[in-house]
């Protein structure tokens, strides 16, 4: 449903941030692309809806060049959600989840009433649509983010390390969150991160990425923990240290990660 197709890009500056990148994201997927820092991942989900040009190759949602449709249309389409939430200071909560909905042209009084049971989907209180963004926690935001984000239905998630902000316990809590939202909504979500252990929780599909968008390995969590391709990608999982020489068993038809010391670590959701 997402396909990129031999895509690059060279920044006017010269810089190759992506040579020559082929993937296709399944409907209704999490697509989680992990790498280290400057290896092309948010240049790759801007092409997505246009806020990054490729130089080279072409990207596709539903079969359609994203180069023929309008920029405008195609950003209110597609949901984008980025580390701190990105919300408008100077509106209340509710307005910021409202906003799309808004500039679409749908009335105020519908465009409120949904953007509130959207703040209940994401665990939040209605009554807290009321607020300024200062006045939540990090956590509260991001939830916030991901409202604004799901407010005009888009097929597509795109999330830039939406949880970056957030201490390690609410990251948690919100990875979590994210896996129960999309298989109630069947989103089709592409989300950027540098933290591999958030790749592996989120992600259905996981993309590991090195410099110039180079795909080093892809798979399903299972596929990469358990058979890593070379001594780049065992070092980049962190598969060498003994907490992290995973087995996957089925137990109750629920897949658990046990540690290199029989430890269950996780469990990976369905
Ligand atoms: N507007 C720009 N002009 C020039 N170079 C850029 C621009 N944006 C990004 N780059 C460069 O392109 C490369 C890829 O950047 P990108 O932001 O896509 O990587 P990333 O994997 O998302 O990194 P990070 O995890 O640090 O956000 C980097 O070398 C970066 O410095």
């Amino acid at each position: 449903m997402i396909r990129f197709q031999e895509v690059g890009k060279t920044y006017p500056d010269g810089t190759i941030a992506v040579e020559n990148f082929s993937y296709e994201v399944r409907e209704g997927r999490i697509v989680a692309l992990v790498g280290a820092s400057g290896s092309g991942k948010t240049t790759l989900l801007r092409m997505v809806n246009r806020m990054v040009e490729p130089t080279s190759g072409s990207v596709w949602v539903d079969g359609r060049n994203v180069s023929d449709v309008d920029r405008v249309q195609l950003r209110r389409s597609i949901g984008y959600v980025l580390q701190a939430g990105g919300l408008l200071p100077h509106r209340t909560i509710i307005d910021n989840v409202a906003t799309v909905p808004l500039l679409n042209g749908e009335p105020k009084k519908k465009a409120r009433r949904a953007a509130e049971e959207l703040l209940e989907r994401v665990g939040l209180e209605v009554g807290m649509g009321k607020r300024y963004p200062a006045q939540l926690s990090g956590g509260q935001q991001q939830r916030v983010g991901v409202a604004r984000a799901l407010a005009a239905d888009p097929k597509v998630l795109l999330m830039d390390e939406p949880f970056g902000a957030v201490d390690p316990i609410v990251r948690k809590e919100l990875q979590v969150e994210l896996r129960r939202l999309q298989a109630e909504l069947g989103k089709t979500v592409i989300l950027v991160t540098h933290d591999v252990d958030e790749a592996f929780n989120v992600g259905h599909d996981v993309v590991l990425l090195a410099k110039g968008g180079e795909i080093v390995q892809s798979g399903t969590p299972e596929e990469i923990l358990s058979s890593p391709k070379d001594q780049y990608v065992r070092q980049f999982i962190g598969a060498d240290r003994a907490e992290r020489q995973f087995t996957i068993e089925e137990i109750n038809g629920q897949r658990l990660i046990f540690d290199g010391d029989g430890r269950p670590a996780g469990i990976l959701q369905q």
